[in-house]
Formats: structure tokens, sequence, C-alpha cells
């Protein structure tokens, strides 16, 4: 009996090496047929979507429950089977508008982004899996979707909307829904959707709150006829930065749904001059009604000055990613690299650590015996922080005695904030911290996982 249930135990052990190899094999497939749909994606012209002469019996019974709703009826049904929609992005507003156009049986989708699926965006984007990581985000929500509704044609582009790019593809679709997370592509999208004559279902979701709005619609205003000027970048928070419950972009992205449904159906949508604000907190909902249309709107105005796509990246003075955000502050002799820091750890060379980085950010993780003041509380010169910088620098000149200016070492998490700080830091006098060198560790704390210390955990 025992040899047999070790036998059986060897067997199932080679199975799982088998499925194992075999997922590796898939993820290898489904990675090489990235470029080949990121071609399609920019040359292939689509087909134009056929109407459906009539619901099917199994059409019936898949949407029986939708078709109940006067508002929708067989009419609206079969308007949504010859729409097509493009979503710009597949993160957390573009997963759960994905799954819920699938679900009820729009005709085409358009899965749209350059991305890959990483750990830490399965919390809010519930199209990708576990087993997603790492494969383009637009393949892994176009499979989820055919999962869910294998009657809807889906079109997965895994490349980057860009002014190259944008019109070909807009064009090709009846409505495009923003899900995207940074300002030049909020432009990039609008003025497309303007120069095509599309509606644009625009949503944004950040720490417990979220706004939708449709641009472009019936004659209502545009992106650009309420936000003429892009914000200043450095004001700019993302959901990497700012943090963002999974939920909340789930609740803008179902809003979002909503809005193309009932434009696809034929119902219109009432946000074509209104702003939707959900506050998660409160538990509340309100709609402000916007400016009209803009007679001098840039790009939908009277005498309009953009007649053809720009370079965003540089009207808005950010990248279209979120991914390479690094500012330059500082001069070279003002920064030093993780491991050079390592090596002052490792001599054990005296000196003042201090991590900018906001409370919960310091409660996540953080290396030992740095201080912590925020770079906001140095902003204001918040007083008690202050008088504890100052008592750290003199505890160290005591350690450093005959070093008149004793290295103070700033870090963050990506090396942005404590650059910031080193520039304040410089600039206050006339106290214990106007006699120090002040020096920022470059690339923050994920550099020191990346290259220092495998084991500190990243987010
Ligand atoms: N110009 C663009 N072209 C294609 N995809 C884009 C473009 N701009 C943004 N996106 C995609 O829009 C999505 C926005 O979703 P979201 O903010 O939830 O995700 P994220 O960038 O993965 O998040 P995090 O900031 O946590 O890394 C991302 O997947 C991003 O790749
Ligand atoms: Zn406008």
């Amino acid at each position: 009996m025992a040899e047999e249930e070790c036998s059986l135990k060897v067997l199932l052990e080679e199975k799982d090496r088998e499925i194992a190899a075999l997922k590796c094999k898939l993820a290898q497939l489904e990675k090489s047929h990235a470029p080949a749909l990121e071609l399609h994606g920019k040359v292939t012209p689509l087909t134009p979507l056929r109407a459906k002469p009539a619901l099917s019996n199994e059409d019936i019974m898949r949407y029986s429950r939708q078709l109940l709703l006067p508002e929708l009826g067989v009419k609206g049904q079969l308007n949504l089977s010859k729409t097509s929609v493009l979503v710009v992005g597949c993160g957390g507003l573009g997963c759960p508008l994905a799954q819920y156009l699938a679900a009820a049986g729009i005709g085409r989708l358009g899965l749209l982004d350059y991305d890959e699926v990483e750990l830490s965006n399965l919390h809010r984007q519930v199209l990708h899996g576990e087993e997603n990581q790492g494969h383009a985000k637009a393949l892994s929500a176009a499979s989820a979707v055919r999962r869910l509704n294998s009657t809807v044609e889906c079109i997965p582009y895994h490349l980057q909307l860009s002014p190259e790019n944008a019109l070909q593809l807009i064009q090709q679709y009846d409505i495009v829904a923003d899900c995207s997370d940074n300002v030049p592509t909020r432009y990039l999208v609008n003025d497309a959707c303007v120069l095509s004559g599309k509606p644009l279902v625009s949503a944004s979701a950040l720490r417990m709150e979220g706004q939708l709005t449709v641009y472009n619609y019936r004659g209502g205003p545009c992106y650009r006829c309420l936000y003429p000027l892009p914000p200043p970048p450095e004001t700019v928070t993302n959901c990497s930065d700012g943090g963002v419950l999974g939920v909340v972009p789930g609740i803008m992205g179902c809003l979002q749904a909503l809005e193309v449904l009932k434009i696809a159906s034929g119902q219109g949508s009432s946000c074509g001059q209104q702003l939707v604000m959900f506050d998660g907190l409160g538990a509340k909902f309100r709609s402000i009604r916007l400016r009209p249309k803009q007679a001098d709107c840039a790009v939908c105005g009277e005498n309009p000055s953009v007649t053809r796509l720009v370079d965003y990246e540089t009207f808005c003075g950010s990248a279209a990613t979120d991914k390479c955000r690094k500012l330059n502050l500082l001069s070279r002799d003002q920064r030093i690299t993780v491991k050079d820091y390592k090596s002052i750890l490792d001599n054990s060379d005296p000196h003042l650590l201090l991590d900018v980085r906001p409370l919960v950010e310091v409660d996540i993780c953080h290396l030992p015996f740095s201080l912590n003041i925020p770079l906001s509380n140095l902003e204001e010169r918040k007083s008690e922080q202050i008088q504890l910088l100052q008592e750290k620098i003199s505890q160290l000149k005591q350690q450093t005695a005959g070093d008149c200016r004793p290295p103070v070492f700033v870090i963050c998490k990506l090396g942005n904030d404590s650059q910031k700080a080193v520039q304040v830091l410089e600039k206050m006098s006339g106290s214990e911290v106007d006699s120090i060198t002040v020096k920022d560790i470059s690339g923050g704390l994920m550099a020191w996982a990346q290259t220092v210390d495998p084991t500190f955990p990243q987010y």
C-alpha cells in the first residue's frame, strides 16, 4: 500500500512538472504573439461591424434579464451588437468596463494597453489573474473577456496610444472610453475623438474618489473646453504615488460601462455636460453641471488651432506613461547611489538617514535607524519635526567631532521626493540644519531593493 502511495505521489509530481512546463510554454507563446498583435493594431483596418438582423434563441436566453428592461428591449440589444468601443487602458477602470460591456453583448471591443500585468495591479485590475503576471494586459484582458462572452469580437492592441496611431485607431470605433492614467494621454484621446467626431466616456479614480464625464457628445464640451491648459506635472498624483482602494476604480469603470451602454443602445447619456463625483469615504455621489462647449476651444472651437494631433508629452511637460517619471533636480555631487550608501553602512561611517516618505509608507517598510520626516512637513517647516531633526544633527555632530559638516542622506521611494527634500534642507538657514552636508540617495528604496537587498519589499 505504502509503495502504491509512493508511486502515485511520484506520478503526481511528474504531472505537476508537466503542467508547469506547459504553462511556461503558453506564456512564451502569448508573449511571442504580442508583436504581431501590435502590428495588427497599427496597420490592419477593421471590417465594418454587421448589424444582426435578429436575436438568436441563445441571445434571448443570455440577455433575457436585460431584454426585459423597457429602456433596452430587443431594439437596444441589437444596437449594442452593432456598436464598437475602444477601451484605452486595461487597468483599474478598463477591466470592469470591458467586463460589463462584454457581458452585456457589445458588438466589438478594442482593448488597448502597452503595459504588462504586475502583482500590484491585481487588487483592482480584475480581469487579470496571478498567472497573467508579466503578460500583456491587452492580451490578458482579451482572453478573460472571450471566456465571458465568446460572441463579442475582441481585438487586443498591445501598444501605446500615440499621436502616430490614435486617429487611425479611434476612427474605427463608434465610442471611446478613456481608462488611462496620465494627462498627455487624456489630451491625446480627447483631440483624436474631436477630430474623428467620437463620443468620449472618461473617468478617473484616486485614493477613495472618482470622477466621470462624457466629452464631445451631442454638442457638449470636450476635455480641452474645460481644461484648456494641462496642470503643472508636479501637481499630478497617480495611483502608484497616492494609492487607490481597488473597488473605487471598479465603481467608476462600472459607471463608464453604464454610460457607454446607454449611448450604444440608443438611450443616450446624461453626462454630456455633467461631472459625476464619487466620494467613497462618505459613500456619496454628487453631480455638477459643467460649462458648455467653448467657442474659443483650441480643438473643438470655431477657429481651432489644433487641427491635427500634436506632441502631448511636450504640451503637458510629462510622459504619457507613469513608468519613467524620474526628476533630475540636483547636481551629481549632491547624489549618491544605493551602492555607495551600502558601503557607508558597511564601514559604519557616522551619518543620519532621513526618510521623507509619508508615515503610511514608512509603516510598509523602512531601513533601520532612519529618521522619518515626511517631505510635506519639511516643506511646511513643521516646528516639532525641525526641532527633532536639529536634535539628531547635534547628536551626529558629537559623534563626528572634527567634521563640521556631517553627512545627512535623504531617501524616499523612488528618489524624486528625496531630491526635493535636499533642496528644502539646503535652503534652511540659521539652524543646525544649516551646517550639514546633505545628499540624496538616487533611486530611493526601490533601487535599494533592486540592487542591494532583494529581500527588501517593493511596492
Ligand atoms: N498612452 C497609453 N497607451 C496605452 N495604454 C495606456 C496609455 N496610457 C496609460 N495606459 C494604460 O492605462 C492603464 C491605467 O490603469 P491604472 O492606472 O489602473 O494602472 P497602472 O498604470 O498599471 O497602475 P500603477 O500606477 O499602480 O502602476 C495602465 O494599464 C496603462 O498602461
Ligand atoms: Zn473643446
